[in-house]
This record gives C-alpha cells, sequence and structure tokens, in this order.
C-alpha cells in the first residue's frame, strides 16, 4: 500500500522501562505548535494508556487538554491488552466518526514499564477491524541515559524494548555524564543496529523523530533501504558451507548477562532465493523459536519475481503481510535479512534458511 492510498489512522506505540521518560515525552508531543494554537487546530493525537495495577495513575499526569485519552487499566499489557484493545480502539473511532470526539490523525499507546509489546502489535495485526482503520506506524522505545545501564544489566524486559524498537529515545541526557551517555549509545548499537538514537532532554522532541516512521509498511524502495539498515549489522554469511540445523537445539549456550543472550547479525544471499523457501524457512523459525525472535527485517530477491524485491517483517512469531517494491533501491540486489534474535545462534538462523532454499531448488518441477 502506498502513502498516497492509506487513509488508514497511524498507530504509534510509545514503550520503555519504568521511570525512563515515556509519561514526559508523551506530554510534549501532545503539546500544540505556536500555529495549530493560532489556527485553534484541534488534538490530533489520541492517547491510549495502559497501566500495571488496577487503579490507574499515569493518565492524571497526562495533560489531557491537547489529546483524547482511553485508558486501559488493570493488568499487566501482556496479559489483558488483547481483550481490551479492539474495543477501546472502536470507541474512539466510533467517537470520533459520530463528532463526539476531536477528528484525531494518529494514536499513540504508551504500554507500561515492565510490558512486552508484543500482544499489542499481534492486536493491531490480527483484528481486521483494527487493521481495516489502523496500521502500526512504529515502536519508538525510551531509554534512561542514567539508570538504562542498570536496566538492561537486570532486566531482559528492557533488552527486549530496546530490541524492538524502530526508534529509540535516550532521555534525560541533561542527568548524565559524556561517558556514560557514549557507552550505553555503543551498548544500544549492538542491541538494535537499525533503531536511531535521539537524544532527549526533558521530553523535548521532534516530532518527526516519533511520527510517519511508517516502519512496517515502507514502500518506497530507497527509504526501504534506509529503513533495512543492513549495513549496521555483523554479516554472517553469504554463502555458506552447510550444516543441518537441528530445530531442537536452536541455540548453543550463552553467557555475557542481558546483553549476551542478544544476537543482532544480517543474512546476505547473492542468487535470487525460491520464495517457497523462504516462506517455509520462515514459518519454521515463527513456529519452533518465536519468543527468541525478537525482530527481523528483510529485503528479498525473489526467483519468482524478478526486479521485484519483497519486503518482510517479523517481531516474534509475529510476520507481517510482504510489501512487493516497484524496483530495486540501487544496484545491489541482494537478499538481505537482518535479525535480532534472543537465546538464537546466528548459525542456526543461517543454516535453516540455506538448507530451506537450497532444498527447493533442487525439488523437481512436478510438470503441472
Ligand atoms: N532531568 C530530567 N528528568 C526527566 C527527564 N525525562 C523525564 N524526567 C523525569 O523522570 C521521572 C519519570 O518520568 P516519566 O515520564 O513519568 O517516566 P515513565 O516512563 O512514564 O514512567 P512509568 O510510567 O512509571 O514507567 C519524572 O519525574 C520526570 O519528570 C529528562 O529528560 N530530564
Amino acid at each position: 500500500m502506498t502513502d498516497a492510498v492509506d487513509v488508514r489512522i497511524p498507530i504509534t506505540l510509545l514503550t520503555g522501562f519504568l521511570g525512563s521518560g515515556k509519561t514526559t515525552v508523551l506530554n510534549n508531543l501532545l503539546k500544540p505548535s505556536f500555529w495549530e494554537r493560532l489556527l485553534r487546530v484541534p488534538p490530533l493525537t489520541a492517547v491510549i494508556m495502559n497501566e500495571f495495577g488496577s487503579i490507574g495513575l499515569d493518565h492524571q499526569l497526562v495533560d489531557n487538554t491537547q489529546g483524547t485519552m482511553a485508558l486501559l487499566s488493570g493488568g499487566c499489557v501482556c496479559c489483558e491488552i488483547q481483550g481490551s484493545l479492539v474495543p477501546t480502539l472502536k470507541n474512539l473511532w466510533m467517537g470520533r466518526r459520530d463528532g463526539k470526539i476531536p477528528p484525531y490523525e494518529r494514536i499513540i499507546i504508551e504500554t507500561t514499564g515492565i510490558a512486552d509489546p508484543t500482544p499489542i502489535l499481534e492486536t493491531l495485526l490480527r483484528s481486521d477491524w483494527v487493521a481495516k482503520r489502523h496500521y502500526l506506524d512504529g515502536v519508538v522505545t525510551t531509554v534512561d541515559a542514567v539508570f538504562g545501564n542498570g536496566q538492561l544489566d537486570q532486566h531482559f524486559e528492557a533488552v527486549r524494548q530496546v530490541a524492538g524498537a524502530d526508534r529509540l529515545l535516550l532521555t534525560k541526557t541533561d542527568l548524565a555524564d559524556a561517558a556514560t551517555i557514549q557507552q550505553l549509545e555503543a551498548r544500544l548499537a549492538t542491541l538494535n543496529p537499525a533503531a536511531p538514537i535521539v537524544h532527549v532532554q526533558h521530553g523535548n522532541v521532534d516530532p518527526d523523530h516519533v511520527f510517519k516512521l511508517r516502519a512496517y509498511h515502507q514502500s518506497e524502495p530507497v527509504k526501504a533501504k534506509q529503513w533495512l539498515a543492513a549495513d549496521n549489522f555483523r554479516v554472517v554469511s553469504a554463502s555458506l558451507p552447510l550444516k543441518q540445523p537441528s530445530i531442537l537445539n536452536p541455540s548453543t549456550p550463552m553467557h555475557g548477562g542481558t546483553d549476551g543472550r542478544i544476537r543482532s547479525f544480517s543474512l546476505q544471499f547473492d542468487q535470487p532465493l525460491p520464495w517457497a523457501g523462504v516462506s517455509e524457512a520462515l514459518d519454521t523459525l515463527a513456529e519452533f523459536c518465536s519468543a527468541r525472535l525478537l525482530r527481523m527485517k528483510a529485503i528479498v530477491n525473489v526467483q519468482e519475481y524478478p526486479g521485484r524485491p519483497i519486503v518482510l517483517h517479523a517481531v516474534q512469531h509475529l510476520f507481517y503481510p510482504s510489501v512487493e517494491l516497484p524496483a530495486w533501491p540501487d544496484a545491489d540486489q541482494r537478499s538481505r535479512f537482518v535479525f535480532i534474535t534472543a537465546d538464537l545462534d546466528e548459525d542456526f538462523v543461517s543454516n535453516l534458511l540455506t538448507s530451506f532454499t537450497q532444498t527447493v531448488n533442487q525439488t523437481p518441477h512436478s510438470g503441472e
């Protein structure tokens, strides 16, 4: 789907560890600009907040005069949100349609600080009603410049939130010294080489760093290449000596704290790949290794579609509908897959893809 025809409402998922500055960023994003105030532009953003515990408090801290607010209260986002997010989105949408609430143009969902955002992504993808009227624009994760290192050491959830981000907001940079910031940035770039890092003080962030990311629906070839950021990843295979992958033992034991469990790497294939092999390999990964597959993006040179690269996305077991680009961004027409995994090593993934794509190549044509 292209920007010109996509009239669905974009949803931004704002996540980040406890106290890392999500609400402060949100308040700043909701502030109308000088021109919006002058022209009395109605609030453009609807906010959905999810809070841990039965009584929500955070919504009382958000300046509600500038946005339309809905609160998903009670329970951890992981277990509760799938049930309540769809009705909440429906209520907002119907209120907007019936003129009961301002005609918002985008939605921000702020998660709890300890949430795995995957169930929210799953809801946005799996509900037909939601997917017809909305799309996920991107996942934005706040990281505390002062406490971020310690949180990443101690809480794997914080690592997962960083790995799943399309954009990282490094908050409280006014409180941290330059060496701490530099060290944390290097660590974030290792955990998630594709996500640009933006420094934020007191929540002040340019909305362009948060909105219109189109991270899951990139259909412009040049932007798709930037979005893939494959050059930032460690390349682990071009053409591999094939070892048979074992589904029962997909990872070697990993050490080195929370970071040591994370791998970020890129696989490149010089020759066009058969679509059946690619999809079987990815189905297998999704089925057997879903929790270990934190993020995957790919641009694939498919044998059956010469000249028309296919763009793929996954977050854990969630595979987004593939997008066909009208052309390659440049002369480099190799297939590139970038992966961020947890407790899943690169040899396993690379052997799986190689094995399935070679097997399909060698399968005799059925002659139908
Ligand atoms: N000095 C400074 N303080 C900040 C900054 N960003 C946030 N804070 C403060 O940090 C505290 C936590 O910020 P919040 O925005 O509430 O963080 P949060 O991620 O929404 O917190 P939870 O909802 O509890 O997970 C607040 O006291 C903020 O005022 C910043 O850039 N600089």
